[in-house]
């Protein structure tokens, strides 16, 4: 374990106080092999990450990176055997399994990734009203905030089966826009849309950063994630590899920091097209040098055996020895 990343956070709101913190989180699964000997398979390693009121921070991943797992870890709802280790802090002070418990649902809140989420044996608008803490106002504040994310009038006496899948996942994100949230965890909120839902389902959560709550905006699409984040963590096999500002992602990536983050830039059909060869590593994969370096083109003999530490370069922060 290194603590080079203490005292490293983008200094970007210098007066503000962070909404999240996370700090060297790691996170391990018991694995019973043959012969009852106990091995755990590390799913996250010393990931960091700070979200400032007002903010959207993209966690860009591919499938099984551990993007979920992380939302998991923080919401406090992972499952029993997972083995956590690390710092998380919620506007400065730990989040305990207590605190986790309190404010899940309230100061935190999920934009679940599946609209499956939704009870299917009651109305709509009667589930968003039920989170609504003024007494007096429930159904004109759900009224107003269907009709904020273009829902039409009359979709409240609807159930969950009687939406498209659209409409149903801005049913979830109006649930998160009358919540007393001031942390959004949005899980893979644009899977499978088409261009015109993925654009308004972007915009929506847009929105939703509007009156300083912070967005953690979990995807697997970096083109989503350009469109309306302030900072994007780069995550690959359960680590950080960069953590770069919006703007860093311009012209063929030179100011990018990690080579992952240029091959997922220069990727993009309005740069090269370049496919990187090669598919991230598995969990069961131990790796004693960087995670990156069997597909990595810069990679030299240092990086197959020692793992490098989070160096922070030009307001931004990563994980490579030539940065
Ligand atoms: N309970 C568990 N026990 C052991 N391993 C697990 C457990 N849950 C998840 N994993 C493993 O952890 C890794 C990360 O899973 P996670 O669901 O967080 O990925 P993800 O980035 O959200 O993927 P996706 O984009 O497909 O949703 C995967 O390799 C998965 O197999
Ligand atoms: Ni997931």
């Amino acid at each position: 374990m290194s603590f080079a990343m203490e005292n490293i956070s983008i200094p970007n709101k210098k007066n503000k106080i962070p909404l999240l913190e996370v700090k060297q989180l790691s996170l391990s699964f018991p694995q019973y092999k043959k012969g009852f000997e106990e091995s755990y398979i590390q799913v996250i390693r010393d990931f960091e990450l700070t979200i400032y009121p007002g903010e959207i921070v993209a966690v860009v991943g591919s499938s099984g990176s551990g993007k979920s797992l992380l939302a998991d870890s923080i919401l406090g709802i992972l499952p029993e055997n997972a083995a956590i280790n690390g710092t998380l802090l919620f506007k400065g002070v730990a989040l305990t399994k207590n605190r986790q418990e309190q404010l899940r649902g309230k100061a935190i809140s999920l934009i679940p990734q599946s609209v499956k989420a939704l009870d299917p044996l009651m109305k709509t608008g009667r589930q968003v009203q039920g989170i609504i803490r003024d007494k007096k106002d429930k159904k004109r504040i759900q009224e107003e905030a269907f009709l904020k994310l273009g829902l039409a009038p009359g979709t409240g006496d609807k159930y969950p089966h009687e939406l498209s899948g659209g409409m149903a996942r801005r049913v979830l994100i109006a649930s998160a826009m009358v919540s007393e949230a001031q942390l959004i965890i949005a899980d893979e909120p644009t899977p499978g849309l088409d261009e015109l839902a993925w654009e308004e389902t972007l915009s929506n959560l847009k929105q939703l950063s509007e009156g300083n709550r912070g967005i953690m905006f979990i995807t697997h699409d970096i083109q989503a994630a350009l469109k309306i984040a302030d900072k994007i963590a780069v995550f690959y096999a359960g680590e950080t590899l960069e953590i770069a500002n919006k703007e860093d992602f311009s012209g063929k990536g030179e100011v990018l920091r990690h080579p992952y983050t240029k091959a997922l830039w220069l990727a993009l059909p309005e740069n090269d097209f370049k496919v990187l060869k090669g598919n991230q590593p598995e969990s069961e994969d131990v790796f004693p040098g960087c995670v990156f370096e069997p597909r990595c083109p810069i990679a030299t003999g240092l990086c197959k055996t020692n793992k490098p530490d989070s160096t922070m370069i030009n307001n931004g922060i990563t994980r490579c020895f030539y940065a």
